[in-house]
């Protein structure tokens, strides 16, 4: 199947023939021209990478002639909401917004699960990461990454006692990418620490083969933590662990990552704390890579406070370096996350990496400084705390002492670590030494297999396993009657391609949409008004999701989200249709031909000037660009002597600015204009034209003007409509 921007992608036709659906690939991608320098637009970038072929570029881009530089590091998004039907399309946009690798968290729970799930059940919190939604996924990324034009690496979860299955799984999927660190099954699933241990050793010799890039789980620490500035000298040391020992199961440097997170936030000094960390892993760790995970754990319900810190948190990435950015949605403090704040998430880290490309080479690093002696510090703790796991007698005997996650600054302890016990957790007394003849005939595998006399490789005794042969890949379709994709499709069959829509924020159809408002009350009071507010307004299972106090009683922000009852009809909406515009030679030619003259200005109180002069001078492509010649009288000008100096000079037109919209005062300009023109005479010999960031063409004619321009509108709109008005005049 090949996307069309303007279609959206065939979920049923998706799920056809996914049987047979086979992977392009295996291994990680790393964006494309990293190391080059490139011109892009009117500047040259020193940390990008190749651009896209199909993208949304930033709001910010329109004064660029919309460039959309790519930063140099892999950018990822983690979607969980659950239905991986509703994920896919979430994927596509964040492609075009950026993002190159796909996150898909696990449903709750699936670590305790000892077995491959089967089927698409509906996840919580995230999806049941099973082979039919893992293929499913990959097969709709190669379309999104040839509709983007970029690889796009698709990664989950190894991890839980079922890991090695999991790996095994992803391998002949096509999985590019997965966390898999023994230490976080043992300190937050509470998995048997020797069964962890030895399922990872399996599990990584088949994401070895597989080519996988490998994530850690550090960054758990950090979010579990009561402090987590006071656990830095640990997370350098389960970067350690877990490093090494991929290492010597087989996965090459290159595919180890390490998950860092800025360990604070403000109002916390978070750089003076944050910077001498990162600095210190990089100087410890030269030979991995670096994933740089923005702060969770001090994420609260307001988007802005969680953009501003993950803004803080790019800086550190850009000064110190990331291969891999990792994004955290600004609602991540308030519910999983909704479709619009992965792609809020994605723009915040390429917009702060764009704006910061290159700084460092202006912003240098003061080792000499307090930080120099800030990061010897650093090492000099988490070197200790390895050496004391060594002298109490190795990792697991240090585990069971405690000391992981301890709320102590290493070496201080404050005795509230999570200690495990070797011979507790689930999954425990699984494990059994391997026997003389132990054999299994697969191809890839960690440790002893007596391989029986006659066989090259193992394999070979079952003619090839699953790895060399595709083929004998069990594909298990659904298996839940009642829980699965299909029900899940027929269910809102009515949603899926028709004309009938509802908003939504995570699902298709959930009918959920949220309203800002502003109280003149006490926080308490204010909920309790926002929650009615919602309701008057017809909205279904009001809640609040953020709330801001403006002052104690003077009034606060509130947000709510509710769900709408009603559908919308698209085919009921009047849509005008869009104003076509003429190209720049045949509005040059027509003016050569008749010359035109306008008058112009910002009328009533009104100061801004920008929009009218990018859209008068020839400098943004104005009018004036086309020959058209113009008298601007400036701002605050009172339309009665905008229309004389139209009379005066016999104007053809008259383009009048308004930016303030208080108490209306943009339309009762607009509505003035007219009547005065009409008064002196003038109305069917000149042109009304209105322009403003909140005028539209259904206001400014409504206010008795000709046209009107909002938003996102240029000189040659303006140009063009005035050229075919007066013809039509004419
Ligand atoms: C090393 C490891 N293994 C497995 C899992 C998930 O596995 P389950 O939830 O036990 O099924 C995790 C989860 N990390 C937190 C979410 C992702 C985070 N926000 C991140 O971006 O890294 C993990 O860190």
């Amino acid at each position: 199947m090949k996307l069309d921007p303007n279609k959206k992608i065939d979920i049923k036709e998706l799920l056809q023939d996914l049987e047979s659906y086979r992977p392009r690939r295996r291994g990680w991608h790393w964006r494309d021209g990293r190391d080059q320098k490139r011109q892009i637009g009117d500047f040259e970038y020193l940390e990008s990478s190749e651009g896209l072929k199909n993208y949304v570029p930033l709001p910010g881009s329109r004064g660029f002639g919309y460039i959309d530089p790519q930063p140099d590091c892999v950018i990822t998004t983690e979607i969980a909401s659950g239905r991986f039907e509703d994920d896919i399309r979430r994927m596509r946009m964040a492609a075009w917004h950026g993002a190159d690798h796909i996150m898909v968290i696990r449903t709750a729970g699936q670590s305790h699960i000892d077995s491959l799930l089967e089927g698409t059940n509906q996840g919580i919190g995230g999806i049941m990461v099973t082979r039919k939604q893992v293929r499913a996924s990959r097969k709709a990324l190669d379309m999104i990454e040839d509709e983007v034009g970029r690889p796009i690496n698709f990664h989950s979860y190894v991890s839980g006692v079922a890991g090695p299955d999991i790996a095994v799984m992803f391998a002949e999927e096509g999985i590019n990418g997965a966390h898999q660190d023994p230490q976080y099954n043992v300190l937050y699933r509470n998995v048997n620490m020797v069964r962890s241990f030895v399922d990872a050793c399996e599990a990584k010799k088949i994401m070895a083969w597989a080519d996988m890039l490998q994530i850690d789980g550090a960054h758990n620490a950090n979010a579990t933590a009561m402090k987590a500035w006071k656990v830095m000298p640990e997370l350098m040391v389960q970067h350690a662990i877990n490093s090494a020992f991929s290492q010597k199961v087989g996965i090459k440097p290159e595919n180890i990552a390490l998950s860092t997170v800025p360990p604070t936030a403000p109002p916390a000094p978070c750089m003076r704390l944050d910077l001498p960390y990162a600095v210190a892993l990089r100087d410890f760790f030269t030979e991995y890579k670096m994933r740089a995970q923005q702060n969770t754990k001090y994420m609260e319900s307001d988007a802005r406070e969680a953009t501003v810190t993950h803004t803080l948190n790019l800086m550190i990435s850009r000064l110190t370096g990331a291969d891999i950015q990792s994004t955290i949605t600004p609602d991540e403090g308030r519910n999983v996350p909704w479709h619009y704040n992965n792609i809020a998430a994605i723009s915040t880290a390429k917009q702060a990496l764009d704006g910061m490309d290159g700084l460092k080479e202006m912003v240098k690093i003061d080792r000499d400084g307090i930080l120099g002696k800030d990061v010897r510090e650093l090492k000099e703790r988490a070197v200790l705390f390895m050496e004391e796991i060594l002298e109490v007698g190795g990792y697991f005997k240090s585990v069971e002492d405690g000391f992981f996650i301890d709320s102590g600054y290493y070496p201080e302890r404050n005795g509230d670590g999570i200690p495990r016990q070797i011979d507790g957790g689930i999954g425990v007394g699984a494990i059994f030494e391997r026997d003389k003849d132990y054999f299994a005939p697969v191809s890839v595998h960690y440790g002893y297999n007596a391989i029986p006399e006659g066989f090259k490789k193992a394999s070979d005794a079952i003619g090839g396993d699953t790895f060399e042969d595709p083929s004998k890949i069990v594909y298990v379709d659904e298996l839940d009657e009642f829980d699965n994709v299909n029900v899940r499709l027929e269910e809102l069959e009515r949603y899926y391609d028709t004309k009938i829509v509802k908003p939504e924020v995570e699902w298709r159809a959930d009918g959920v949409v949220a309203v800002t408002i502003f109280f003149p009350l006490d926080e308490r009071t204010a909920e309790f008004a926002a929650i009615k507010c919602g309701e008057k307004m017809g909205l279904e299972d009001v809640t609040v999701i953020h709330k801001n106090v403006m002052h104690p009683s003077e009034g606060t922000l509130v947000e709510i989200k509710g769900k709408v009852k009603f559908d919308i009809n698209i085919d009921e909406l009047v849509i005008p249709e869009k104003i076509p515009v003429l190209s720049e030679a045949e509005i040059r030619e027509e003016i050569q031909k008749n010359p035109m003259f306008v008058v112009a200005a910002t009328v009533g109180e009104d100061e801004h000037s920008v929009g009218l002069k990018e859209t008068l001078d020839i400098k943004h492509g104005g009018i004036e660009g086309f020959g058209i010649k113009y008298l601007y009288l400036g701002t605050s000008c009172p339309v009665e002597k905008l229309v004389d100096a139209a009379i005066e000079t016999n104007a053809d037109a008259i383009l009048a600015s308004t930016i303030i919209t208080h108490d209306d005062v943009h339309i009762k300009n607009m509505r003035k204009i007219h009547e005065l023109c009409i008064e002196k005479g003038i109305r069917d010999k000149v042109i009304l034209a209105c322009g403003g960031t909140q005028v539209t063409n259904e206001i400014a004619v409504e206010a008795g003007m000709d046209a009107g321009f909002g938003r996102g509108c240029h000189g040659i709109d303006v140009a063009s409509f005035l050229v075919k008005k007066r013809r039509e005049m004419k």
